[in-house]
């Protein structure tokens, strides 16, 4: 595929996006069920581009570490696909699940089995395939280093204080994980399992190291910053159908209609989205719509598709 060219005014178009939200900063309602991100500033807005042949552009809070939350499970499907392959889907589904990403209706119904790797049971069952063989300790080393890897970038940390937070408060996912080892479908104490969870979602990244960090998944499985090699073409196109899909819960078909490309979503307000050929881009607003995707967040992707024309279904 010949590699495309990002349009010129890159810069332009997003200081344009940035003025053109700056009176609505601060709308939606950011998460505050983890108390730790109600802490977060509702005005901060952060948007970073990484095109595939390395141009980086940024604006506003680009470069201010925030909770990637659920971003993260790009991270550990692409860590659980290395480890175990094709083999994870005897363990959770690939099609949207229609409910939130919280949800423990379907569940039951559907035995114990999650809808996809992005719901939170789907990425819990993915904690529990890549514990194997590792404490939860080293898991959680583990996955900091790959992310590290990703992003070419040593820094990035974990927000212990969120993973604190999150361990103290979320017994929604307590009960998920219950919920699923009832039916015999958790290899590792819930405790375990959660542990890792916790500790994944509450990676702080900025816009500028997401954008570089998901740039494998927007040029072929290899990073051509640094030429790490990530993971296959088939992979990484397997990858990115998957977030156009399943990336913001039920608000997956209003963002591939709105938006057009593969994004990640997370509470803290981040979404990291894919433009295939094209570029990585990472934006954060912490004020969430009502499917808890970053309100202002999504607004600025439809902004920047509409203006480049890089929606995955056509110009
Ligand atoms: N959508 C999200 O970002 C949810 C992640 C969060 N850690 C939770 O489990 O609730």
């Amino acid at each position: 595929m010949p590699e495309q060219q990002a349009p010129q005014d890159l810069q332009a178009i997003i200081d344009d996006i940035y003025r053109e939200l700056t009176p609505r900063l601060g709308e939606g309602k950011v998460a505050d069920y983890i108390p730790q991100l109600a802490r977060v500033d509702s005005r901060r807005f952060g948007m970073a581009i990484v095109t595939t042949s390395g141009q980086i552009y940024r604006v506003g809070d680009a470069e201010v570490p925030f909770s990637i939350q659920s971003i993260s499970k790009v991270f550990t499907l692409t860590l659980a696909l290395g480890k175990h392959g094709e083999n994870i889907w005897h363990r959770v589904g690939r099609e949207p699940s229609g409910s939130a990403f919280n949800s423990i209706v379907q569940l039951e119904h559907e035995g114990g089995k999650p809808r996809n790797p992005f719901i939170n049971a789907g990425a819990i069952t993915i904690s529990d395939l890549i514990l194997a063989g590792h404490t939860p300790k080293e898991l959680i080393g583990e996955i900091v280093q790959f992310v590290r890897y990703l992003a070419d970038d040593d820094n990035i940390v974990i927000d212990h204080e969120v993973a604190r937070s999150e361990t103290a408060t979320g017994f929604r996912n307590v009960a998920l994980a219950n919920f699923m080892r009832s039916y015999g479908r958790l290899d590792h104490p819930a405790e375990h399992v959660l542990g890792v969870y916790f500790h994944h979602c509450a990676l702080a990244m900025t816009c500028v190291q997401l954008a570089k960090a998901g740039l494998f998944l927007a040029a072929g499985g290899a990073n051509p910053l640094t030429g790490h090699s990530v993971v296959s073409r088939q992979r990484a196109r397997r990858i990115n159908a998957l977030m156009l899909t399943c990336g913001h819960y039920d608000g997956s078909g209003d963002f591939a209609y709105r938006v057009g490309l593969p994004g990640k979503s997370g509470v803290g307000g981040g979404i990291m989205a894919v433009a295939p050929g094209r570029a990585s881009i990472a934006v954060w607003s912490p004020g969430l719509n009502e499917n808890g995707n970053s309100l202002l967040g999504s607004l600025a992707l439809e902004m920047l598709a509409a203006r480049t024309g890089w929606s995955v279904f056509g110009p």
